[in-house]
């Protein structure tokens, strides 16, 4: 497992954007233009904070969600509403957000059309996930209704995703769009996560979801 340890979480978040900017940095200047999916949750604000000040061809750059929560865009629990607060500021204001909700009832009813807003985007470039203690990333949770479908290596970009762990319906990317990423981080703090995902790496992918991305990915980790 590719783990890099941090003294903290400040130098970890400033190398960790240092990071992401550099690669996306790169696939800019081979491509013209590239992509960039983050997790919500509480983790990555810091990351979000500094990256929005780096100097970029942000113009070019596809912003857009691991996954979503099925709330309204002004509820504390939207990521997409940290993602405007957070990521979508100052130089980062330049980038396009491919959205990941659509303020119907439930995420079946707009899953199509946001799968379709995906795709041009894809592979993704720069993939930066999160992971809960329960080893569930991206919302491929441990238990979860379509979790099945959503490891299968012919899965669709999209899946709607209804988990004991989580708290409302869920529209997420799936594992082999997550893996096909040029490159992948996963971004943990504290003494919980830490072990969880030591022993994500000798569980079965349905009892540790984030093995799905494990082999390829770069974790950092701060206490
Ligand atoms: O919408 C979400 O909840 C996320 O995208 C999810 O996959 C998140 O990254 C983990 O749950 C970790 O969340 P924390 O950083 O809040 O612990």
């Amino acid at each position: 497992m590719n783990l890099i340890e941090y003294p903290d979480r400040e130098m970890m978040m400033m190398s960790l954007a240092n990071k992401i900017a550099g690669e996306l940095g790169s696939v800019l200047r081979q491509k013209g233009r590239a992509s960039l999916c983050v997790p919500g949750g509480t983790t990555p604000g810091p990351v979000f904070d500094m990256l929005s000040a780096v100097d970029l061809d942000w113009a070019n750059v596809a912003v857009f969600l691991n996954d979503e929560r099925w709330v309204a865009e002004d509820s504390p629990r939207s990521n997409t509403r940290l993602l405007r607060q957070r990521l979508l500021q100052d130089r980062a204001a330049k980038a396009q957000l491919v959205p990941l909700y659509a303020p119907v009832d439930q995420p079946e009813d707009a899953m199509e059309a946001l799968a379709e807003g995906i795709a041009p985007h894809l592979p993704i470039s720069v993939l930066l996930l999160g992971m809960g203690a329960d080893m569930h990333t991206a919302s491929l949770f441990p238990g979860a209704d379509r979790l099945q479908e959503a490891l299968a290596e012919d899965a669709p970009t999209l899946l709607p995703m209804r988990a004991p762990g989580a708290d409302e319906p869920r529209i997420t990317l799936t594992a082999p769009v997550l893996r096909d990423a040029l490159n992948i981080h996963i971004l943990i703090t504290g003494a919980d996560k830490r072990t969880a995902i030591e022993r994500a790496a000798s569980l079965p992918v349905e009892e540790a979801p984030v093995r799905a991305v494990l082999a390829d990915a770069t974790i950092h980790w701060a206490e």
